[in-house]
């Protein structure tokens, strides 16, 4: 029988936005594959170092390391490699390499990605979009990695050309709102209240929305009502309007 909460499927990954901000990430090797991973560490703001000897750089890799992108380690993987280091992602074309480090990885409890290896991935990447704050990622679980990105694409396609920026104005709306009603007990109102925001302006609405706009709706948080944004710039442009917290 059907029970009233979600059935459990299985078989799937636990998708999650990992902060690597101002982790020590270690890439093994320096082909194409690491230049990938390299691109997706540092757009999450990660400590890279990268060990491969020079002659198996790509040049992406190389120029990477050349504008002092990354750390660099001109030689073979060796174990002491492993000290500091976060999250290890190997991308070398040598099999005994890679369950070599993932041993070691494992012994350690450092997250490792074995670019070759899925059984000896303690996560998976996938295929991501990417638009300012906002992330899309599509995983099909080692099943079809090209066909992740064919569906990365059409998802993509379909998304409107704002959203990202639309984003961007809530996360900063949002961080007004916390100086406005920080206390942890308001959570209840504060939620429902940027809720209605989100559900009630357009993705335009949002994206033009300055910060005086912003200060000027907030001010309209205590009484728990949420005008539009005509109705806002009614209020600034009001004679009466004496300030964005007075209300
Ligand atoms: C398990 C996983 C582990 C991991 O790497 O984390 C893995 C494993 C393997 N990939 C292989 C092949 C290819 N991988 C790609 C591309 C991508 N691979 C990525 C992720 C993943 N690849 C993880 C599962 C993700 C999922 O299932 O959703 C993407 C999404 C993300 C990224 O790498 O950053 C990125 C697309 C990014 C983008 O374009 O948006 C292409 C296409 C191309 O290069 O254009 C091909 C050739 C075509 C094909 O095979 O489909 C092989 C076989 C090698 C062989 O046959 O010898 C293995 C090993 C195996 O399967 O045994
Ligand atoms: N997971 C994925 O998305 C994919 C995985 N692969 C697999 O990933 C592996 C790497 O692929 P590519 O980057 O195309 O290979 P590549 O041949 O371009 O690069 C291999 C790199 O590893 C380095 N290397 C080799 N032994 C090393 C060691 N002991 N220590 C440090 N560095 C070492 C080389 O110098 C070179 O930089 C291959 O095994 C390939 O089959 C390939 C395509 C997609």
């Amino acid at each position: 029988m059907k029970g009233p909460y979600p059935e459990i499927q299985g078989g799937g990954s636990l998708i999650l936005a990992w902060q690597v901000r101002s982790k020590r990430v270690l890439v093994v090797g320096g082909g194409e594959v690491a230049a990938g991973r390299i691109v997706n560490i540092l757009n999450a703001d990660a400590k890279v170092t990268v060990v491969s000897p020079r002659e198996g750089l790509n040049e992406e890799v190389a120029y990477r390391i050349d504008q002092k992108q990354v750390d660099y380690v001109d030689r073979k993987f060796e174990p002491s490699d492993l000290d500091g280091a976060d999250m290890v992602l190997t991308a070398v074309d040598d099999p005994e390499a890679s369950s070599q480090i993932y041993k070691l990885c494992h012994e350690k409890r450092i997250p490792a990605n074995i670019a070759d290896v899925p059984p000896e991935c303690d996560f998976y990447f996938g295929s991501v979009h990417r638009d300012g704050p906002l992330q899309i990622m599509v995983s099909t679980n080692g099943n079809g990695p090209k066909l992740a990105s064919i569906v990365r694409k059409q998802i993509a396609s379909g998304l409107p050309s704002n959203i990202g920026m639309a984003i961007q104005r809530v996360g900063i709306l949002r961080k007004k709102l916390r100086k406005v009603a920080p206390a942890p007990d308001e959570g209840p109102k504060r939620m429902q209240w940027m809720s209605k925001v989100c559900e009630q302006y357009t993705l335009d609405e949002l994206c033009e929305m300055t910060e005086l706009d912003m200060e000027t709706l907030l001010g309209f948080y205590r009484p728990g009502d949420v005008p539009s944004l005509e109705a806002v710039r009614l209020r600034e442009s009001d004679g009466a309007y004496d300030g964005p917290f007075l209300i």
